[in-house]
């Protein structure tokens, strides 16, 4: 167990030094008890759909079950004794954390550290998501596990709180570092697209900040794929830790935009595309800094957990054009 004595909640830390435990279950899929938080959100709906087959799941929304309130949880996970707990649950409006950290490093630190000491106590297994706004986006090439993040905004400063409460106090840990995530429910910058061509025959949208947007459906296969690894196999002890997963290839977000648009065009949601300018950072002002190099590399997951990466193309063109009632004209 790390020495450091440290309290990630209230002090960003960088440390990173890890003590894994082994497990090994002969557990079948449908007796392996997942208990997931969060299951409102965009990703908890799509982990929900995906895993209800596979394991026996326990979903609680926000409203059934705070993360926050450490009593409530430590009563949940005593009663329920999961051997999987999925963090799903979140502070992800980035533009208010700047002005709501104390709300912001509450849930994202605060409740992800309550999940960690309530599975050590049970010796569950805590698989969490994290983000690619953990790093500055300095970089001239994809981050990888190995590299230090390094913050620019609240949100991603809360969350890395949140990475370093779990390595501290859950030995069995899954932490995925995903990005600009999208789905057919919850917001997200592909309906805020969606929703602002409807009334605006020009955008400006940022060209220097380039990420891998993510299919939260595709983010939900992979979990599933996780749980039955570490579940149903002689998972090493040595593969709990951090991983980054992602969709390809990587875009800017003007280049996404574009995307969008033109998935818009083919299922007929609209009619004319709009002019999309595409612009600097500096000249789209918002109350946090993204970071411009927002990718991630993704060949730790691929090797340890044989996925594919997310195909955001293909999954852009099922989003949008799947007749979707809340992306139709109005
Ligand atoms: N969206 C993205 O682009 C990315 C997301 N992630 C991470 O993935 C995870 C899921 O994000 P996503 O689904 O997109 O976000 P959403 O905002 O769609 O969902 C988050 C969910 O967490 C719930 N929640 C908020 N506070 C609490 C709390 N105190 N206790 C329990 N539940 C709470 C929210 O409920 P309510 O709405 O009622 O507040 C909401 O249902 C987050 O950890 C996020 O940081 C990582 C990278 C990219
Ligand atoms: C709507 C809009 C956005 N933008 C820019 C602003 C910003 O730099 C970028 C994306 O804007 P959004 O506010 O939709 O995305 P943002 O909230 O920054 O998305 C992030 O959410 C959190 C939760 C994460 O973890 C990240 O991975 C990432 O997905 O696009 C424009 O340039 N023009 C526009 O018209």
């Amino acid at each position: 167990m790390t020495n450091k004595v440290v309290n990630p909640c209230s002090e960003p830390n960088t440390s990173s030094s890890r003590f894994y435990t082994s497990i090994k279950s002969n557990k079948t899929s449908k007796t392996v008890k997942v208990l997931l938080t969060g299951a409102a959100g965009a990703v908890g709906i799509s982990i929900a759909q995906h895993l209800a087959e596979q394991v026996n799941l326990f979903s609680y929304t926000h409203e059934q079950l705070d993360i926050t309130h450490a009593d409530s949880v430590f009563t949940v996970i005593d009663k329920l004794k999961p051997d999987i707990i999925i963090n799903a649950a979140g502070y992800t409006a980035v533009d208010n954390a700047q002005v709501d950290e104390a709300q912001a490093r509450l849930v994202n630190c605060n409740g992800a550290k309550n999940l960690a000491l309530a599975a050590e106590r049970i010796d569950a297994i805590l698989i969490h998501l994290s983000t690619d706004y953990v790093f500055s986006g300095e970089s001239d090439s994809a981050y990888t596990e190995q590299d230090l993040p390094h913050p620019i905004n609240v949100y991603g400063h809360s969350k890395l709180a949140g990475e370093l409460a779990i390595q501290q106090h859950c030995a069995k840990h899954i932490i995925i570092r995903t990005a600009w995530v999208f789905a057919e429910h919850g917001h997200n910058f592909v309906k805020t697209i969606v929703e602002l061509i409807k009334t605006h025959p020009v955008l400006t949208i940022v060209d220097d900040q380039i990420g891998g947007p993510t299919y939260a459906g595709d983010i939900a296969k992979v979990i599933g794929t996780v749980v039955d690894r570490i579940t149903h196999t002689d998972f090493s002890a040595d593969n709990y830790g951090v991983y980054h997963y992602c969709g390809m290839p990587y875009v800017s977000w003007k280049g996404f935009a574009d995307s969008i648009i033109l998935a818009a065009k083919q299922a007929e949601l609209i009619a004319v595309s709009p002019k999309v300018n595409g612009t600097v950072s500096e000249n789209y002002p918002r109350p946090a800094k993204r970071p411009k190099n927002s990718r991630l590399d993704c060949g730790k997951i691929q090797q340890i957990f044989n996925v594919s990466l997310s195909d955001w193309q293909t999954a852009l063109t099922f989003v949008v054009g799947s007749n979707n009632k809340d992306l139709e004209p109005k």
